[in-house]
């Protein structure tokens, strides 16, 4: 928390959302019922939420119903209206979504227009529970890409997993959207250039379906080693056959393993247990780490030559592409079994079924295929010496939970301005970085607009400085944040961490950016300068208390809690006695309603900054009037 200095200000009021206080650690471990970890504990987190007596009390008010009127809308009795009330019973966390519901339809003009997400693929319920709760959420799964290009412009999100094709069609035609979700690990579905181009931020779930694959992985494993779906077949069809299913132990054999990552690990773990020989290429993990799993590294002819068992694990990217194909399956032992649970595409398909075919391999397991659902004529498909499983890896109940939950929650970060956990087309942040960094989003955001609509003139120069702790962390989403503030009062164009870089760059902006251990004043401070050919501005933010500040602008004390919508009429004026009196009487002629106002002065009688936010906007004639009292330098108007 910043210390504060005194100051004569009067403050500007902030309404927090529910749960805003809410810190959520990156590591979750849930204490409530699927959901993340709160810091602040159930009773505040958005995802628990629980409304406060005081919050629920507020909403009802705001409705302007009775606690019966309201227990009828709601379908409850009016006893247990009361016991909320008292914070005598926790309130349902469904009441906030049903009480949001109610006011759109009472109010909707004034009811705040809640974000959409389309669900294009079976997500698990927990994940859309979860963004119901600050989103409208439509389920339409199975849309074709025509429907798609035509349904994408009135969602603000999109949640996939493998199935639908985000395309650069279908990225271009959304007007809005902001985030793509991947209930899963491979984005391979997803243009990612184009989304970064748009400035669409993409993020997955890196790690809910890990063990269910490594799980369908080891059950192919030994599946492949025992012929368990062949001698299935066979006893379903009547027979009573021992001799065609002999099989192998997979104790004393060799696996060898492509790509050592998360899923490659955990495989590597079980056969391992399984007493087997674990042999691993991947050029991106240490040969330590590899031997801490109890797996030698060793080079792809290596593995090639060597394993009984062969199970690829990498991406599918240009470099995975077709890498193992004919030549690759020549050089391995006569009677290998493969496998494959990661990408179709990664081992060539037409030369893997023509090897099982030559009985040059022994057996095969896929579950993943260059096109699905693979056409009927696939040459995979119906061999009884290949085990196909349609694309089932991430399927089991857990890790579908798992993912639609880390999804939800990320869509929900990008959705109210916070940056998201695992963003695939952005800077990687640690999550120190982004507990610490993630506060001072919206406020740096807010300078950058509060500094745009404060200047005239032609841009020279923006400088960027950051005070305290902040400085010890990547300070590039504060840097996106203030881009996307200055360009947000002057241009449509959508903004954020992904593509802030491109559209300076496309500006011509060259942004200077320092950092200065600490403050005089304020434990952490953002601090947005902006020069143009007439005018020079400084304007300064914190967070205190989980509430966005404004504190100086111009060098001069003020302190503004910024919200959404507000207007504020900026004042450049001379100190002296009456001047709060005469713009405070013009306003009122013309019936414009003074929601505060403060003033920041450097001395007694010097020039000072008059903040006045307002419930009515001023016509720029109205402002013009202001401007012309005397002892009044300048005029602006800032939204919010
Ligand atoms: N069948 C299914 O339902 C599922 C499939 N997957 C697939 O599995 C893949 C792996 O997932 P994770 O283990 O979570 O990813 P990961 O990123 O943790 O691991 C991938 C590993 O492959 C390595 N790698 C990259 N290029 C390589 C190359 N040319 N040769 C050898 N290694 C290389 C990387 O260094 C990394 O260690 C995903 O990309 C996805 O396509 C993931 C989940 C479920
Ligand atoms: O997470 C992945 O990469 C997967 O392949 C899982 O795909 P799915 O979500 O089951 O369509």
């Amino acid at each position: 928390m910043s210390p504060r200095r005194s100051t004569s200000s009067k403050s500007f009021s902030l309404k927090l959302a529910p749960g805003s206080s809410c810190t959520r650690t990156p590591a979750r471990s849930c204490p409530g019922p699927g959901h993340a970890v709160c810091m602040t504990g159930p009773s505040s987190c958005i995802l628990h939420s629980a409304m406060t007596p005081e919050q629920f009390i507020a909403e009802r008010t705001a409705l302007g119903l009775s606690q019966s009127a309201l227990a009828e809308a709601l379908g409850v009795d009016q006893g247990t209206i009361s016991r909320w009330e008292a914070g005598k019973t926790r309130i349902p966390p469904a009441i906030e979504l049903a009480l949001a519901t109610l006011k759109e339809k009472l109010h909707p003009m004034t009811a705040p227009r809640r974000p959409r997400v389309l669900v294009a693929d079976p997500v698990a319920p927990e994940g859309i529970e979860l963004l119901r709760r600050v989103a409208d959420v439509d389920v339409r799964t199975g849309l074709q890409q025509d429907a798609l290009v035509a349904a994408i412009p009135a969602y603000e999100a999109l949640v996939v997993r493998s199935e639908t094709k985000v395309t650069r069609p279908v990225i271009e035609a959304a007007a809005k959207l902001q985030v793509v979700g991947r209930a899963g690990v491979g984005v391979d579905n997803i243009d990612l250039d184009a989304a970064t181009e748009r400035g669409v931020i993409v993020v997955n779930a890196p790690q809910g379906n890990t063990i269910a694959a490594a799980e369908h992985t080891i059950a192919l494993l030994l599946a492949l080693a025992r012929h368990i779906p062949q001698a299935d077949a066979s006893m379903r069809a009547g027979k009573w056959d021992r001799k065609s299913y002999l099989g192998t132990e997979v104790r004393g054999k060799t696996l060898g393993i492509v790509g050592l990552g998360k899923i490659g690990s955990e495989v590597a773990r079980r056969a391992v247990a399984m007493e087997m020989r674990v042999l691993a290429v991947d050029p991106f993990v240490p040969v330590e780490r590899a031997r801490s799993l109890g797996v030698e590294s060793v080079d792809f002819e290596q593995l090639l030559m060597l394993s009984d068992f062969i199970s690829v694990h990498p991406p599918l990217t240009a470099a995975t592409q077709g890498m193992i194909g004919a030549a690759e399956i020549a050089r391995m032992k006569d009677g290998v079994r493969i496998i494959n649970v990661a990408r179709g595409g990664i081992i060539d398909e037409a030369a893997l079924a023509e090897a099982v075919r030559s009985g040059k391999v022994a057996g095969a397991a896929v579950d993943v295929f260059t096109a699905e659902p693979p056409p009927p004529d696939h040459p995979l498909l119906g061999d009884p010496r290949i085990i196909t499983t349609p694309h089932l890896g991430a399927s089991t109940a857990e890790a579908q939970e798992r993912v639609a939950i880390d999804v939800a929650e990320q869509i929900i970060d990008v959705l109210e301005g916070r940056p998201a956990r695992y963003a695939v087309n952005a800077p990687l942040l640690a999550p120190e970085t982004l507990q610490v960094i993630g506060p001072y989003m919206g406020v740096a955001e807010q300078l950058g607009m509060v500094a745009t609509q404060l200047v005239t003139g032609k841009l020279e120069a923006i400088e960027i400085e950051y005070y305290g702790e902040i400085t010890e962390h990547d300070t590039t989403p504060l840097r996106a944040a203030v881009i996307r503030g200055l360009l947000r009062p002057i241009s449509e164009e959508n903004v954020n961490i992904v593509n802030a870089h491109l559209v300076a760059a496309g500006r011509g902006w060259d942004i200077r950016e320092t950092t200065r251990a600490s403050h005089e004043v304020f434990l952490n401070l953002v601090s947005v300068k902006v020069r143009t050919s007439e005018a020079e501005v400084a304007v300064s933010g914190t967070v205190e208390r989980a509430q966005p500040r404004i504190v100086l602008i111009n060098g001069l004390d003020v302190d503004i809690a910024p919200e959404r919508g507000m207007c504020i009429i900026v004042c450049d004026n001379e100190d002296r006695p009456g001047m709060i009196g005469r713009v405070g009487t013009l306003l009122g002629q013309f019936d414009i309603n003074i929601q505060s106002m403060q003033v920041g002065r450097r001395a007694p009688r010097g020039r000072a900054l008059m903040l006045i936010a307002v419930d009515e906007e001023p016509t720029p004639d109205q402002l013009a009037q202001v401007e012309a009292i005397d002892g009044i330098y300048n005029v602006r108007l800032v939204r919010l």
